[in-house]
């Protein structure tokens, strides 16, 4: 009850700020006194029972008690009925009455111990339930009635058994007191007898006559006599040994006495140790109701408080009722009034967005159209843009001096550039300055952006449907790989260019769709090999055989791009599977070119019009001189095919710039694999790579004369001059 209590109290202190809760704290008052009154009620209940439980205990020993009384006086009873026995005659009775008495005595032994086991169980007991007490009482007193009932059949049996045997003795007293008096007239006559003298002999002879037969008849009584006096110490014997019997008993019952008073004792100890226990549970109930009562009180007073305190709050409410009252009509007013507000803004404001939308739509397609023209005029001025740089450009870049190209010492840096002519750069050869003029020269420290800002106009080209060729040209070890592929974390033009692309779809891709195919092959000694196949089957240039008369190479592998991530994966594949060799010059030096081909097939999502564009990424192979290289055999093969191949690239450009009406395209695979993108109306890049190093000089006067020689020739509208200053390659 003291926990369903605190219980309350907590639930109620919960929501105590609210008239509810005030409501609930009352009525749970109520009840807690209500509680209290029904615990007293059960405690004096209690008490009652206790006293009932006492009473009955202290009446059930009476009983045993009672019970064991009668037992003794039953014993004593049978004691008296074995003495009588002990005198009396008929021992055939006698013994079946000793026999019945010991089987009874048995039986109440029996009787006895069953009360026994009863009281050891109560006594073992003493703290079972109070009902089991009474229905072991119940069973008790059952059993004691029934031993009461058998006790007094057996007594009343008994008393006729007396009966019939004092009426046998009787019997058998007046039959002996017949026989005696018989005899004793028998004596009378025969001293009669004796007395009578002249007759003597007849008398003699009468006697004679008669006194055989009155010896007969004393004989027979004579044995008669033995006989019973046989039988008289044979009874005499069988009541010694009911004596014995009689003094057994008697030890029994004393030893039953004693236990009976072990057993008394032990009771009183339990009653002892009952009252003991009742005590203690009073105390403690005591305890409890007045623990309850200290708890109901303080929680009493706590909600006294908390009502108090309500009530102060309540009779402070009112004008803040009032005026939300006045509120709570205001706004149902203004809420009744919202709905037709609503519908009517509703519609309104529909109208208005309708009259924007259509304005919208209207101002929209004359953006669409402007967007067109912009795009349309942006592309021509980007086409003239590229046209004035040249469509034919020679870019050169420096290679910075790295520790590692340092490895010969007295080195010295041969090339310089002029800071204020971004196309000029002097080679120290023999002491004597050689100036060389290309569309631009990259300082050494020009970074990898730097270098794509140069290209990332053709890669636009590219998008809008023109086809696009790069070139990374140089020496072996000048910086080919790095300018065109570069590193993970400094990516070189192959991947900024796809970069630049992928943005430039993303942002037309309200215009165009654009779809983009790749493929990788690599020159090795003239022979063509797929660098996305695995196998590296080798390949061979065809005419497409659907009239168009462009060139193909049937089963190269060609990929579709879906994004910039997917793009790295393809690169990384390429990169995997070309061949590289170990030379002199360079140790990780690829002896052959790379070419990575990019497809861009664009459709104008408005017109329906197609582009395709091309842009070819090459990496060409090692342009250094036979003779430095120091190949032999198939190393020299090797050497020698590349140099025909550059030499073949750096005719064709030539022959472009110089708008010969031949274009030796067929001498080198690398240039006839090229032709659609090298041929009229598209755009070429090659980016010359030379180190600026003293001991490479002759390998970088080389390249710069093969890029003067490709730059010589005047190209479109802007025709550009160039010191003369070069020579053949051998
Ligand atoms: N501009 C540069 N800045 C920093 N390091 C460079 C630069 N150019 C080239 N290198 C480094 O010089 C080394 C050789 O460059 P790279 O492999 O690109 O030469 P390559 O011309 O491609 O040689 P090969 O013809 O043998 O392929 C590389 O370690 C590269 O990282």
């Amino acid at each position: 009850m003291m926990i369903a209590a605190i219980n309350l109290a907590s639930e109620c202190s919960s929501d105590v700020g609210s008239p509810a809760g005030l409501h609930r704290l009352v009525e749970s008052l109520y009840g807690l006194q209500g509680e209290r009154s029904k615990l007293r009620g059960e405690l004096r209940l209690l008490h009652s029972q206790l006293e009932q439980k006492e009473r009955d205990r202290h009446t059930r020993i009476q009983a045993f008690q009672q019970q064991i009384d009668e037992l003794k006086s039953c014993i004593e009873e049978r004691e008296e009925e074995l003495s009588r026995l002990r005198t009396a005659a008929g021992a055939t009775d006698s013994e079946k009455r000793v026999l019945c008495l010991s089987a009874e005595n048995e039986s109440l032994k029996q009787s006895l111990s069953v009360t026994q086991g009863l009281l050891q169980q109560l006594s073992a007991i003493p703290s079972q339930s109070n009902t089991m007490l009474i229905k072991e009482n119940e069973n008790l007193r059952g059993r004691v009635q029934q031993l009461e009932s058998s006790l007094q059949q057996r007594a009343e049996q008994l008393s006729q058994l007396e009966r019939k045997s004092e009426h046998r003795e009787w019997r058998r007293g007046e039959e002996l007191r017949k026989r005696e008096d018989r005899v004793r007239e028998l004596e009378l006559e025969l001293n009669k007898e004796r007395g009578k003298e002249p007759v003597v002999k007849y008398v003699t002879q009468t006697v004679e006559v008669e006194s055989p037969a009155t010896v007969k008849q004393l004989t027979k009584a004579r044995q008669r006599n033995e006989v019973l006096s046989e039988r008289l110490s044979g009874q005499n014997e069988r009541c010694r040994q009911l004596e014995e019997q009689i003094r057994k008993s008697d030890e029994y019952s004393c030893n039953l006495q004693h236990k009976i008073a072990a057993y008394e004792r032990e009771i009183s100890h339990l009653r002892e140790e009952l009252l003991k226990e009742i005590g203690h549970l009073e105390e403690k109930k005591e305890e409890a109701v007045k623990a309850a009562a200290s708890c109901s009180a303080e929680h009493f007073q706590n909600l006294q408080d908390q009502f108090f305190t309500l009530q102060k709050r309540l009779t402070a409410l009112p004008p803040t009722l009032r005026s939300m009252k006045t509120d709570y009509a205001s706004l149902r007013s203004q809420v009744r009034n919202f709905s037709e507000f609503y519908g009517a803004a509703i519609s309104e404001a529909k109208k208005q967005i309708s009259a924007a939308i259509s304005e919208m739509s209207e101002a929209n397609k004359d953006l669409l159209e402007k967007y067109r023209k912009e795009v349309a005029l942006r592309r021509k001025l980007h086409e003239q843009l590229v046209e004035l740089k040249g469509n034919i450009r020679v870019l050169c870049r420096v290679k910075p001096v790295l520790k590692e190209d340092q490895h010969e010492e007295g080195q010295s840096v041969v090339v310089t550039t002029d800071p204020n002519n971004e196309s000029s750069l002097t080679v120290l050869s023999k002491g004597k300055g050689r100036s060389f003029e290309l569309d631009k020269v990259f300082q050494p420290h020009a970074t990898q952006e730097e270098v794509f800002q140069e290209i990332e106009p053709l890669v636009t080209s590219c998008i809008d449907g023109y086809h696009v060729c790069i070139f990374a040209y140089g020496q072996t070890g000048s910086g080919k790989t790095y300018t065109m592929e570069g590193s993970v974390e400094n990516p070189g033009i192959n991947q900024r260019a796809l970069k630049h692309l992928f943005s430039e779809i993303e942002e037309r891709k309200d215009m165009w769709s654009y779809t983009v195919t790749v493929s990788s092959v690599e020159i090795y000694n003239e022979v063509l090999r797929d660098l996305l196949s695995k196998d590296g089957e080798k390949l061979d240039i065809k005419i497409n055989p659907d009239g168009t008369g462009q060139l193909h190479v049937p089963g190269l592998r060609v990929v579709e791009v879906r994004n910039f991530q997917h793009i790295k994966k393809i690169l990384a594949t390429a990169r995997r599977n070309r061949i590289t060799f170990g030379t002199q010059m360079n140790q990780h030096s690829s002896r052959s070119h790379a070419l990575l081909c990019i497809t861009v097939q664009g459709t104008d999502l408005a017109s329906g019009s197609k582009t395709t564009g091309k842009m070819n990424l090459v990496d060409l192979a090692g342009s250094e001189r036979v003779w430095k290289s120091g190949a032999e055999g198939e190393r020299l093969k090797e050497a020698q095919n590349i140099n025909r191949s550059l030499l073949a690239l750096g005719d064709v450009i030539q022959a472009l710039r110089g708008r010969h009406t031949h274009i030796p395209f067929r001498n080198s695979r690398l240039t006839y694999l090229l032709q659609d993108s090298l041929g009229k109306g598209s755009k070429t890049v090659m980016v010359v790579q030379v180190s600026a190093l003293e001991s490479n000089v002759g390998e970088t006067l080389c390249s710069l004369k093969f890029a003067q020689r490709v730059c010589k020739v005047e190209l479109g509208p802007a025709a550009r001059k160039i010191e003369s200053g070069g020579g053949q390659c051998d």
